[in-house]
């Protein structure tokens, strides 16, 4: 079932000098940033400040969320949530519509906003409170990641900045209200795949700006290239993979590429991940950035907001959703 793999060359760069207060350091670092984002729309990153420890501690509470008994799990159901967030049980999402829901579950967890909040009371789609499970500590682990993975996001951000030639700090008033969201993947192992053609997560692109990519050594990530062939991102310690999404495809005029990717666990293993997907404000404006267009190739998407272009695609692949 599973076509041929062959290993590619997803770089690996090293984004350290972006935390120097130094400008003429992050130029190097932009440019290995803008040739990834151009070519593969994956990278790989080192440098980053969150140790190995800390992702430890974080994806053991998502261990202890996913142990939980099916009756637990589902007090916090995903598809009984306003806002997407919550626990989606196996098959809940179908990333690629030809084939069987995907043999994973899942947690998404955003801002946790509260009855109170600006956005909740003016019923801002994808504003309102997280999901959580009865488990000690749980809350305060994830919201303490969720803002550090929301830190490294705006400096992955501000080295594709420099590489555009826009202001470095461009993005950081564009994700001030961010409907960013921390997910955790739990992919049984093969054998747990209830039909011939099911995967772990079908062939799909991000929908948004970028994707952070935590993932642990079991492997499974396929990348597609150029050629069309399927390509492993190999687990490598300590690295986040990188990844463009639609968003940042048509904010960047498609200078920069939003690659296919599956996952398709071959291990008798569990396997855990743990992507980030950062997005900015629900009303950030999503049109041609400066620097991606000129003469020969001028602006081609419509501007869109950051939250209505996000739903729509939530309603592609979560069956729930279509009925809202
Ligand atoms: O589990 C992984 O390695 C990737 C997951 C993924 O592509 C996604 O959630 O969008
Ligand atoms: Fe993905």
């Amino acid at each position: 079932m599973t076509p041929e793999t062959s290993t590619a060359d997803i770089p690996l760069i090293d984004i350290a000098p972006l935390y120097s207060e130094d400008p003429s350091d992050w130029v190097d670092v932009a440019r290995h940033i803008d040739h990834a984002c151009q070519r593969t729309g994956f990278f790989y990153v080192k440098g980053h400040t969150i140790d190995t420890s800390t992702m430890n501690d974080v994806v053991g509470m998502a261990k202890q969320l996913f142990a939980q008994p099916m009756g637990e799990k589902l007090k916090i159901d995903i598809t009984q949530s306003a806002h997407h967030r919550g626990y989606g049980a196996i098959a809940t999402e179908q990333l690629d519509p030809s084939l069987p829901g995907d043999c994973k579950e899942t947690f998404d967890m955003g801002r946790h906003l509260l009855a109170d909040d600006p956005d909740v009371l003016a019923e801002k789609p994808l504003h309102g409170p997280n999901r959580y499970p009865d488990i000690d500590g749980f809350q305060a682990t994830m919201e303490t990641h969720y803002w550090r993975m929301l830190e490294l996001g705006k400096t992955i951000l501000k080295g594709i900045a420099v590489a555009l030639g826009i202001a470095p700090d461009y993005f950081d008033s564009r994700f001030t209200h961010p409907i960013s969201v921390l997910r955790f993947i739990h992919y049984p192992p093969a054998s747990a795949l209830s039909q011939d053609n099911q995967i772990g997560a079908g062939a799909h692109t991000d929908y948004g700006c970028i994707t952070i990519l935590y993932q642990d050594e079991v492997g499974g990530l396929q990348v597609q290239n150029r050629q069309g062939d399927w390509i492993d991102a190999t687990p490598i310690p300590d690295t986040f993979v990188i990844n463009i999404g639609d968003m940042m495809a048509r904010w960047s005029n498609d200078r920069y590429t939003s690659t296919p990717h599956r996952v398709v666990n071959q291990a008798q293993k569990d396997r855990y991940a743990s992507p980030f997907f950062v997005e900015p404000n629900f009303d950030t404006n999503i049109y041609c950035l400066d620097g991606c267009s000129d003469q020969t190739s001028p602006p081609k998407y419509e501007s869109i907001s950051a939250g209505e272009y996000l739903l729509s695609r939530f309603r592609d692949t979560y069956a729930y959703r279509q009925k809202r």
